[in-house]
């Protein structure tokens, strides 16, 4: 597992340079575009390019189950992973619209449902378990199955790489993993049970009040572990989440650029970060989930979503909808006439 500690590639900064200097030419006043030359030129730099591209686009839904489930913290059935995956696959769930929308790629990978599918298109099998263990008293997970899980991501981003990816976006589905992703943001960024922790897919008052013990639970259990990222993981799972960090550190050593979805992909996106620093430069942060905790997470982590939609899906719906401004962002800074071009005159 010493991959996942490998640093990122040191970029050249001309192409960084060129790209400031060509949003300075455009047919614009300087810094009309607002985010967009922003992320043009984060773009250009990550990919080590003058012409930045988003249009070639992998996205990875990681599917498991989750022990926690059985202490009754999410408003649907466990039953509903499996059944959503298949979804997933006959196209009929918002990532398979929006994957279809956006002519990416879309790989669906089983890392631990409760009962495994039968083999089909479009389905990877790579299961580290049949579910997480309850995390409430005991390990979601052992070491080994961490690895499985992590190694997960890895392949799915020498798949992506295989096909010249240039953006990767994760996606998760697993009842109960807002409770997980609550108790690790309570670990990691020293944050409280009742700071982060929400509806998930729409509990009343009373199930948030009850999950929030849950959460407070979790924390006590696997308190020894104080800041070990790895082991915070393997305590509080999910297999799902585990193989995002694996796919977004393995993404940013491959140069792809990281749309981060909401609430539970963004504490992957935490734990990458948390393993291997390097990662962070690759993460754009597409949303602000309507999920109670993500904004306090996204300012404690001092990250701007692109978004703010009243969104709160995950699957990777909200980072697919924020590729959009990526691909306009790039359009624009490639297509772009200069002053020069144009005979238009400059600034007085
Ligand atoms: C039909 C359906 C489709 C979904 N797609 C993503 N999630 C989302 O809901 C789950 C997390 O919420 P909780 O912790 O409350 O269970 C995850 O699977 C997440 O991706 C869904 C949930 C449902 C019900
Ligand atoms: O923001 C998310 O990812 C989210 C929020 C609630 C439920 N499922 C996913």
């Amino acid at each position: 597992m010493n991959w996942i500690t490998t640093p990122c590639l040191n970029r050249d900064s001309q192409y960084k340079e060129y790209a400031i200097e060509r949003q300075s030419q455009l047919t614009k006043p300087p810094g009309s575009l607002g985010e967009l030359e922003n992320i043009a030129i984060r773009l250009a730099d990550l990919q080590q390019t003058k012409i930045p591209s988003a249009s070639d686009i992998s996205i990875a839904v990681f599917a498991a189950d989750h022990g926690i489930a059985k202490e009754g913290v999410s408003a649907f059935p466990q039953e509903v992973t499996a059944q959503m995956v298949m979804n997933f696959l006959s196209g009929g769930a918002a990532i398979s619209v929006l994957a279809k929308q956006l002519n990416a790629n879309l790989e669906i990978v089983d890392v631990g449902i409760l009962t495994p599918l039968p083999e089909q298109s479009g389905l990877i099998i790579e299961r580290a378990g049949a579910g997480t263990e309850n995390a409430i008293n005991g390990p979601a997970m052992t070491e080994d199955q961490l690895e499985i899980a992590l190694t997960a991501g890895h392949h799915v981003i020498e798949r992506a790489t295989e096909r010249d990816a240039k953006i990767f976006i994760g996606g998760e589905m697993g009842i109960a993993n807002t409770t997980s992703a609550s108790a690790l943001y309570c670990a990691l960024l020293g944050l409280t049970p009742e700071e982060t922790t929400g509806a998930g897919t729409g509990l009343d008052d009373a199930g948030i009040q009850h999950k929030t013990k849950v959460v407070e639970q979790i924390i006590k259990t696997h308190h020894k572990w104080g800041g070990d990222t790895k082991a915070l993981l393997q305590h509080m799972g999910g297999f799902e989440i585990a193989a995002l960090t694996g796919a977004y550190i393995h993404a940013a050593q491959n140069g792809l650029a990281i749309i981060v979805d909401g609430f539970i992909s963004s504490v992957a996106a935490l734990c990458s970060v948390k393993i291997n620093p390097s990662v962070n430069d690759y993460l754009f942060f597409s949303h602000l989930s309507a999920e109670h905790g993500h904004q306090i997470v996204l300012e404690s982590l001092k990250q701007k979503p692109l978004l703010d939609l009243g969104m709160r899906l995950g699957e990777g719906s909200g980072a697919a909808v924020a590729a959009n401004l990526l691909i306009s962002a790039c359009t624009l800074h490639n297509q772009m006439a200069t002053f020069a071009e144009a005979a238009v005159a400059t600034q007085i």
